[in-house]
Order: structure tokens, then C-alpha cells, then sequence
């Protein structure tokens, strides 16, 4: 494996707080790396400088050898890197469908996105039903997305983060209120997106990220302070006293 994605020194301050201290770590092409810390310690903070939300005040963020952090978020997503985020952007008026037709439409280039064109576009209305097939929702698609459950709506964004077909998905707390059997499903689903995709998974939910990660990366006051499979994770002294012992 190689480093698809090398984040080098990167410090990132709110006031008096470090919400990025010296932090590095590097993420291989094909893994899924899980970033996990308590609340507080800059996991969010983390993705929104990787995707182009928030820049470093000193930092090195390089994607195949590229440094991203003069680069807007469309570029960063243009290379292929796309975020998934905790609140969600689903437009509930729209069907199933059209949401994610419409996501399609975006990351095919378009500066603006129009529900007409979208909805008459063979092509469009195809990739969408792939996607909804992928995620498990291809029988909900022409249902109004409010009529949808809260874990689908989680699979819809997933749907929605996979058209641009993102060589890196970032994903912010995927397991997010949803419940044991809910849960279970977007295990099953992020285990099948991950043969295709390199994946960054910020998640609380411990027993997800232990079955999912091949490494996972602690963070603690905005500093990485272990990094390992999950075996080594979970018998690191320092990483139990800050955080896993606290479960
Ligand atoms: N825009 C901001 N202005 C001021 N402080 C901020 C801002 N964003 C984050 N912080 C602070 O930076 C630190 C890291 O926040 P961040 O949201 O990245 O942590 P987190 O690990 O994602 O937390 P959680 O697990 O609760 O989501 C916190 O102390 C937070 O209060």
C-alpha cells in the first residue's frame, strides 16, 4: 500500500485552542482509517481542512503528492475527494431520486443544478438508480425523501457522496443516531463501498469502528497520539487512559 492521502504538521488554532496541534498521519490507498478521540479533540475540525472548509494555519495536507491547502473545495472534490456530512443536505420536498440525480448532475460539472434538466436526463436518472442500488434504497427512489427513515436518509447521503465516484470519501459519523439494526445495515453497506474506496471515517460509535477500520488514528487535544490496526489500539496503555477507558 501507498499513502494516498499525507497530512504533515498540520495546527490549526481557535483563540487559546489547539483544535489541530502538530498533527500528521497518513492514510493508504484502500484502507479504511478511523479517526477517533473524544468530544473536543478536532475530528470535525480535521475533515472541514481536508475537504476545504477551514484552511491550516500551518500544514501540509498532500493527496497523491499534491498539496491541497491552497486549493477551494471544489478542487479538492474535482480531485476526488468527497465529504459526507453530519447534518444532513437532503432536500426533503424532492424524491429519493431526484436528490441523488441531482448530486450526479453536481459532480458531472455543472454550475448550476436544475431539477428539470436533471429529471429528463436518461443518463442522470441511470447512474442515480446505480447509486440507489448500491445503498439498498433502489425500490424507495421515486418516494418524497421525508417519507424515508432517518437511517435511510444516512444511506442516501452515502449515495450522494459516492457520484462523484471520490477516489477518498471522508465520512462524518456515518452511525449517527441511528439505531442496533440500522447500524448493522450501514456496517454491511461501508464494508461493500470500501472494496472500491479508500475511506477516513470520524465515528463515536466504537463496535462500528472496530469492525470496519484497518487502522485507526487517535486523536487527543488536536495531537495524533496513536496509530494502528485495531488490535494495536486497543491494547495501547496511552490511548486507554485517554480515551477508550473512559467507554
Ligand atoms: N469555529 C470555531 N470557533 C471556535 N472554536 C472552535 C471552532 N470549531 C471548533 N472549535 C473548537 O475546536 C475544538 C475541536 O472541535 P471539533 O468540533 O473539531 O472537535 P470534535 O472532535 O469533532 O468534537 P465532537 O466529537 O464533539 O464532534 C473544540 O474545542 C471546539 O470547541
Amino acid at each position: 500500500m501507498s499513502a494516498l492521502l499525507e497530512i504533515q504538521s498540520l495546527n490549526k488554532g481557535f483563540g487559546g485552542i489547539k483544535a489541530s496541534d502538530d498533527l500528521s498521519l497518513s492514510v493508504e490507498a484502500g484502507e479504511v482509517h478511523a479517526i477517533i478521540g473524544p468530544n473536543g479533540a478536532g475530528k470535525t475540525t480535521l475533515l472541514s481542512q481536508l475537504s476545504g472548509g477551514q484552511k491550516p494555519d500551518i500544514g501540509r495536507i498532500l493527496f497523491k503528492g499534491r498539496d491541497l491547502v491552497p486549493l477551494p473545495a471544489h478542487a479538492r472534490a474535482h480531485l476526488g475527494i468527497a465529504r459526507s456530512f453530519q447534518i444532513t443536505s437532503l432536500i426533503m420536498d424532492m424524491s429519493v431520486l431526484d436528490n441523488v440525480a441531482l448530486a450526479v448532475q453536481a459532480r458531472q460539472g455543472h454550475s448550476f443544478r436544475f431539477l428539470r434538466a436533471a429529471r429528463q436526463d436518461a443518463s442522470l436518472r441511470e447512474g442515480a438508480m446505480g447509486l440507489l442500488r448500491r445503498v439498498g434504497l433502489e425500490a424507495k427512489a421515486q418516494l418524497p425523501t421525508r417519507a424515508l427513515s432517518h437511517g435511510e436518509h444516512r444511506h442516501m447521503e452515502i449515495a450522494i457522496a459516492l457520484a462523484g465516484q471520490a477516489e477518498l470519501l471522508l465520512l462524518d459519523e456515518p452511525m449517527a443516531g441511528l439505531g442496533g439494526e440500522e447500524s448493522a445495515h450501514m456496517v454491511t453497506l461501508l464494508r461493500q463501498i470500501k472494496s472500491r474506496h479508500t475511506i477516513l471515517l470520524v465515528e463515536h460509535d466504537m463496535d462500528a469502528v472496530f469492525q470496519l477500520a484497518d487502522r485507526i488514528s487517535v486523536l487527543v487535544y488536536g495531537h495524533v497520539i496513536a496509530t494502528g490496526t485495531p488490535d494495536e489500539i486497543r491494547a495501547n496503555a496511552a490511548v486507554q487512559h485517554a480515551y477508550l477507558g473512559e467507554e
